[in-house]
């Protein structure tokens, strides 16, 4: 056994070894000075202090003496210190989970702060974006969407929702769906992905929830949506063009025959029907067959007559009306009169789509990656049901003239009759 003083320290090291020149199996402990006195004589080699150490002078727990050499826990079993180690991952895990949603409850706090702040200032005006301290000036309103030229720095700073400034009005079954899915492909287009029904359905709900359902846009974006009933809705272009009435307006058409049967299909789909479709179609006064058209799946086919009403509140200029048949026969060339309509680049075309054979339809693709190929879902591009030619002919014959009629207004000959 050995005593010496360790250097800056008020402790003696005593050292304890089998051997008295060296020894792998050395001891070293660190004991407060005060209580070197009290130390029991063991004798030279004495191999149990190894286990069982005198244990008075063990009390060395004393703040200001290092245990050296002690490695405190080395007897703890290996469990428990594991036991510890994952509590405290899990601890820093969970407070560093908590601080990831605080930043982001933040950050989206300040991004609402300054989407109000936009909007009171729209009309023309200025807003400071960010640190940079660069002007943005806001576009008067009456050009439609926010066309602010800012550098990309900005842009992803400024991100914020908005209200729609084109919205695809209609028409059900018309082909709405894919169109949407095309155009938000471009990267200057965001869009929620389900229908928002907001100016049908929920509009008393206010205008600050409709614009909580929007995506985050920059101010190089713009936001579409898509609510194929708002077309026939007796009170959706009053509430529409309350809104703003530079909102830019798209309809996509089908031949309102098949677009009838592609809406029956659907309600047969869903269990909605178990009628035939002349079941619903006709009705008898006793001697003719008439058409019922109190039936929504043929009313919504009336299109001059939805028409009339949006052409009240909104100037043709505001209406883009896009073929149903042609979207599905060449969707870059109506992606092109979408985008040039939109005021955007070109961005979406023949190089996105493709046909898929077992779909029977386009589908999309990226033309960077074509293995990254996207089809609409099983809902879109249903088999119909076979309806009987003279309940067709019928239909031609009632649709006919409010067909024309419709070319009429638009200045547009669809092909249907
Ligand atoms: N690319 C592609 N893939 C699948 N389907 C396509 C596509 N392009 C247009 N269509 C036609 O879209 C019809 C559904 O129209 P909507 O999307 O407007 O329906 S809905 O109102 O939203 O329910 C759907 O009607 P059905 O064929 O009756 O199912 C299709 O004819």
């Amino acid at each position: 056994m050995q005593y010496s003083r360790r250097p800056s320290s008020d402790c003696i090291l005593l050292q304890i070894s089998s051997d008295q020149s060296d020894s792998s199996e050395e001891t070293d402990l660190l004991l407060p000075e005060v209580l070197h006195t009290t130390i029991p004589v063991i004798p030279d080699g004495d191999s149990t202090l190894h286990k069982n150490p005198p244990h008075p002078v063990y009390s060395v727990g004393r703040p200001h003496c290092p245990a050296r050499g002690r490695r405190k826990g080395k007897n703890a079993p290996s469990v428990t210190r594991w036991l510890i180690l994952v509590c405290v991952f899990l601890i820093v895990f969970l407070l560093c989970w908590t601080a990831h949603f605080w930043t982001a409850d933040l950050l989206g706090d300040w991004t609402r702060v300054r989407q109000q702040l936009w909007e009171i200032l729209q009309g023309g005006g200025y807003l400071v974006v960010g640190g940079t301290s660069k002007l943005l000036i806001q576009t008067s309103s009456k050009h439609g969407p926010r066309r602010t030229p800012l550098t990309a720095s900005n842009d992803s700073l400024a991100a914020a929702r908005h209200l729609p400034q084109a919205i695809i009005i209609g028409v059900k079954k018309g082909g709405t769906r894919a169109l949407l899915e095309y155009i938000r492909m471009h990267p200057q287009v965001r869009a929620p992905g389900s229908e928002m029904h907001f100016f049908d359905r929920h509009y008393e709900r206010g205008i600050d929830w409709y614009r909580n359902q929007m995506p985050l846009t920059t101010p190089s974006q713009i936001t579409i949506e898509k609510t194929p009933s708002y077309f026939v809705t007796r009170d959706v272009p009053r509430r529409l063009h309350a809104m703003n009435p530079h909102t830019k307006l798209i309809i996509v058409v089908r031949d309102p025959i098949t677009r009838a049967i592609s809406d029956y299909t659907q309600a047969l789909s869903k269990g909605r029907s178990t009628r035939a479709f002349h079941d619903m179609a006709f009705y008898s006064n006793g001697t003719h067959r008439l058409l019922d058209t109190s039936w929504g799946a043929l009313r919504i086919g009336l299109y001059a007559q939805h028409l009339e009403k949006w052409l009240r509140y909104f100037p043709a200029r505001q209406l883009l009306f896009i073929s149903g048949e042609d979207l599905i026969e060449d969707p870059a060339a109506q992606m092109d009169k979408v985008q040039d309509f939109l005021g955007l680049a070109r961005v979406i075309q023949a190089g996105h789509f493709y046909f898929d054979q077992a779909k029977g339809f386009p589908c999309l693709r990226r033309p960077d990656s074509p293995v990254l190929t996207k089809c609409l879902g099983k809902s879109k591009g249903r088999r119909h049901p076979p309806i009987q030619p003279d309940v067709i002919a019928q239909l031609r014959d009632f649709y006919q003239p409010f067909n024309r009629k419709f070319y009429a207004m638009v200045g547009q000959d669809f092909h249907w009759l």
